[in-house]
């Protein structure tokens, strides 16, 4: 009998592949871990930009949630596009109590600059929802937002970290400098200590989907047994060779390449 960790992503879609559920199911398959999805919003959106989107239903996500709730053990799980306040209630319902580690990528915005969520559930997010994370893995915007500091400098970086930890409930807290100029660096604060994982900025425009890659592939990472701390390393090495090893497809931001791990080990 085969044994393998599953992880469970509950987001929106993108049909161009690069994004949302699809970045995360081609991450846990990348990372041997047997994945699942339940869909919250399609998006109609590509490499250039979202051209519409319609909500799932709040029975049809719970559904959904029940589904596979019912009937498959899993690891870890994420939490991608959220899009407003009933869609968080009722992840809100299901997830409650779950024993296995919940990492959160709270998604806002996407890379063409499309809002995702409403602007009235940002604080029902960090009030709600965040409390419940493991894991919360902002980029700097993100991390403005939930906590309504200015962030321009690595050492804001780290400040809005802890902030987030030990204001606002969350179990560790990410914050991801890919919209900075100079360091790809990113902290993290588990609670006691600051972790700096850091690379050079690779000089490309394929950048579609790497907040969703790199949470998968910690969330991946996180149902093999690893810890916070090494899981994000591991996480960090792989999204550096996706986007280093990036696909220039589609008129606009192109998308990170998941198999780009297996071509070499890229710090
Ligand atoms: N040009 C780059 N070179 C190297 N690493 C990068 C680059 N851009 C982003 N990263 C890294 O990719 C990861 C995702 O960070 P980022 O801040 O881009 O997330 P995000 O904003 O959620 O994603 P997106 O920009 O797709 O919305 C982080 O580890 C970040 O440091
Ligand atoms: C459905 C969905 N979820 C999230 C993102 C953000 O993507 P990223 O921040 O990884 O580029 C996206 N473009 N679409």
């Amino acid at each position: 009998m085969t044994h393998i960790p599953a992880a469970l992503t509950i987001a929106g879609t993108d049909p161009s592949g690069g994004a949302g559920i699809q970045a995360d199911l081609k991450t846990f398959q990348e990372l041997k871990t047997y994945g699942m999805s339940v869909i919250t919003s399609v998006v109609a959106q590509n490499t250039t930009g979202v051209q519409d989107v319609q909500h799932m239903s709040v029975s049809m996500i719970k559904q959904q949630l029940k589904s596979v709730l019912s009937d498959i053990p899993f690891q870890a799980f994420k939490t991608g596009m959220l899009a407003d306040i009933d869609i968080m209630d009722a992840v809100i319902e299901k997830i409650s109590g779950l024993d296995s580690p919940y990492i959160m990528d709270p998604v806002m915005m996407t890379t063409s600059g499309h809002t995702l969520i409403a602007e009235d559930s940002r604080k029902y997010l960090r009030e709600n929802l965040l409390p419940l994370s493991a894991l919360v893995t902002p980029n700097i915007p993100e991390a403005e937002v939930i906590t309504g500091e200015t962030i321009k400098t690595p050492d804001d970086m780290q400040q809005a970290a802890k902030q987030i930890v030990d204001e606002f409930g969350a179990g560790a807290a990410l914050v991801k400098g890919g919209h900075m100029q100079s360091q790809a660096a990113d902290f993290l604060f588990d609670g006691e200590t600051m972790h700096t994982f850091s690379t050079e900025r690779i000089d490309t425009q394929n950048t579609h989907g790497t907040g969703c890659t790199y949470s998968a592939a910690i969330t991946a990472y996180v149902t093999h047994g690893y810890k916070l701390p090494d899981a994000v390393q591991r996480a960090k090495d792989f999204i550096t060779a996706a986007i280093c090893h990036s696909f220039s497809i589609g008129q606009g931001n192109g998308p990170t390449n998941q198999w780009a791990h297996r071509m070499e080990r890229v710090k």
